[in-house]
């Protein structure tokens, strides 16, 4: 690959002065003003652009979600998107859209498609208008055919006809963007947004907004980082300054970009939700205020149902979210990977005890669970999908999984046992063993051993207390059936099971008990019980388990299933 035919970033731009830099040791404690682009932006990146439905339903859905800025249309590019402003127009007028949103409208810098802008905004109490032009170098050169001061004199006259067209009206503000700021000479961007701060007379009480977009990203993000500090070291009117940013993806690290942008100075950052737009898109909102999120910070917008965030998102761009897409993807708080399995279920164990002990609900308690950098709780995900099996899964998910859907708590032995017949399962079929399928391999494996042709079967049984017995002796009687030579069999011992198992020796089965362990399977005094025995039945050592509605009964079963197993 001819890898010399490209520039390193620094031969492209370079800072003046270039030293004092704040950003590195900064921190971000409050969130930015987001300002969602995806019905312009976005929009213009869609193989079929919405239409107003579409565009109204996303446009809703930002408000829903906090948004208090939304761009909302390019209005000279097409009848859709000056009619959906129009369509604005009226609900803002019917009420429908909360007084505190404000919609972003675009124009380049014509007077044409200005004045087309200006017509699309008629009636509406609120709005910003947001003029572009191409500053860097190669732009000027190649798609403009102008020069530093053509181009500055192209946006001068486009500013001032903004002013006659809306200068005194109430409840709009202005905005410009110098298009690919992160490849134009500093000194030249700064020279037009002072300009234009001057020619809006941008004051505290009416501040125009300046965004500084990489608009084809083409360096490490502390590049970016440098060119917006510098911009908020330098530009006049500071404080009648929204200084804003837009990062998109080129490179992957739109995301860093913007982070750094608001350490070195930004208060405000547009993007798309998923991060749609133009080539690799625009930068991802949802991910950027969830990184605040999990960082302590109210993001000051709501994504506590983040996949209905998601499903109305794919529905409007029609394009896919990718499953492995930070915060929203379907699969990212699904771990299929042993370790992992086991390091959740632990911390979701850990964190349900420290909500015990701290006297709070769980979803109050400090969220500590490895692996898992938020709560799914917190964007509306249950538990359900954080564990899944597979081949690559171990005794920790297997056992989380039958606990989370059939209340089985299974003894640590028995999980790495049960795990080596998932494991077999897995392997031969290559796919995923959901909940329903552990469960019938944990039926076929325990609960019925052996079921065609059981080398012991038991009929009509008891075991009861024998009176008066020291220590509480008991009696089992029952009819064993052994390799189908059936008989009436009893046995005494300390408990029910031991005299089973005496039983069981009667009628020729040899069996000791090693291990033994019981709970209900969920709360409430009708729930059913679960029975575990690791028993040595001959020569071999096995687990058995067994279900019913009394612990007696389950324990007696839990036997039985480990003689199968071993016979
Ligand atoms: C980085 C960004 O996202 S910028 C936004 C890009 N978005 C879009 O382009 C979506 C909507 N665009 C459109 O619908 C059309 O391009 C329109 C209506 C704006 C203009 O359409 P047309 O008049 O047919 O022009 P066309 O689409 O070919 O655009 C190129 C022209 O715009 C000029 N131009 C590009 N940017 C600007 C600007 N910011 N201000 C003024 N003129 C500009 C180019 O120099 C070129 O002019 P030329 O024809 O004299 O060489
Ligand atoms: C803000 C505008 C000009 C834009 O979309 C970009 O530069 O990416
Ligand atoms: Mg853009």
């Amino acid at each position: 690959m001819p890898y010399h035919r490209y520039r390193p970033a620094h031969e492209r731009v370079s800072l003046p002065g270039g030293g004092a830099r704040s950003w590195p040791s900064a921190r971000i404690e409050r969130a930015p003003l987001w300002v969602p682009v995806d019905l312009r932006d976005g929009n213009q990146a869609l193989a079929e652009p919405m239409g107003t439905d579409r565009k109204r339903r996303l446009f809703d859905l930002q408000v829903a979600l906090g948004f208090k800025e939304i761009e909302v249309a390019y209005p000279s590019a097409s009848r859709t998107d000056f009619e959906f402003v129009r369509h604005l127009a009226g609900a803002v007028q019917r009420g429908e859209v909360p007084e505190d949103v404000t919609v972003v409208v675009f124009t380049p810098a014509r007077r044409d498609l200005i004045e087309r802008t200006f017509a699309a905004i008629e009636g509406l109490p609120r709005a910003v208008v947001h003029l572009y032009a191409a500053t860097a170098p190669v732009w000027r050169d190649v798609v403009l055919g102008r020069s530093r001061d053509e181009v500055r004199a192209m946006v001068e006259d486009a500013a001032r006809l903004m002013v006659k067209l809306g200068g005194d009206r109430e409840g709009l503000r202005f905005q410009f963007s110098p298009e690919v700021f992160n490849l134009t000479e500093p000194d030249f961007v700064l020279e037009l947004c002072d300009a234009l701060t001057g020619l809006w007379d941008a004051s505290p009480d009416r501040p125009v907004t300046l965004n500084l977009p990489a608009t084809v990203e083409i360096a490490t993000p502390n590049v970016y980082a440098d060119q917006i500090e510098y911009m908020h070291r330098n530009l006049a009117r500071r404080d009648a300054v929204i200084l804003s940013v837009h990062p998109h993806n080129d490179r992957g690290t739109g995301v860093a970009c913007a982070e750094l942008a608001v350490l070195a100075g930004a208060q405000r950052v547009e993007g798309c939700l998923f991060g749609n737009g133009e080539r690799t898109g625009n930068v991802d909102l949802v991910t950027l205020a969830l990184n605040l999120y999990t960082q302590g910070v109210d993001p000051m917008v709501d994504f506590s149902d983040i996949d209905e965030v998601r499903r109305t998102v794919e529905h409007c761009n029609r394009l896919p979210v990718h499953e492995r897409h930070p915060y929203g993807g379907e699969l990212v708080h699904t771990a299929f990977s042993g370790t992992h399995q086991d390091a959740i279920s632990k911390g979701l164990d850990a964190h349900a005890r420290r909500a015990r002990e701290l006297g709070v609900p769980e979803r109050e308690a400090p969220w500590d669970v490895p692996y898992l950098p938020v709560d799914p709780a917190d964007l509306g995900r249950s538990y359900e999908a954080v564990i899944r099996v597979n081949s690559q899964s171990g005794k920790g998910g297997v056992a989380h999984l039958l606990r989370a859907h059939r209340g089985l708590d299974l003894p640590r032995e028995l999980r790495a046992e049960f795990a080596r017949v998932v494991q077999t399962a897995t392997d031969d079929s290559g796919g995923e063993a959901d909940a329903e399928l552990l469960w019938s391999l944990f039926e076929s494996a325990y609960l019925a051993p052996g079921t065609d042709g059981e080398s012991v079967r038991l009929a009509d049984w008891r075991a009861d207390q024998v009176d008066g017995a020291a220590g509480g002796e008991y009696r089992f009687v029952g009819a064993l059936t052994v390799h189908d030579r059936p008989g009436d069999y009893e046995g005494t011992g300390p408990g029910p099971v031991s005299a089973f198992t005496r039983a069981l020796a009667a009628a020729g089965v040899e069996v000791t008990v090693l291990d033994y362990a019981e709970h209900a399977t969920s709360t409430g005094a009708d729930a059913p019980a679960a029975a575990y025995v690791k028993c040595r039945v001959g020569e071999r050592v096995v687990w058995g388990a067994g279900l019913a509605p009394a612990t007696l009964t389950a324990s007696v079963r839990a036997v039985l299933s480990a003689v199968n197993r071993a016979l």
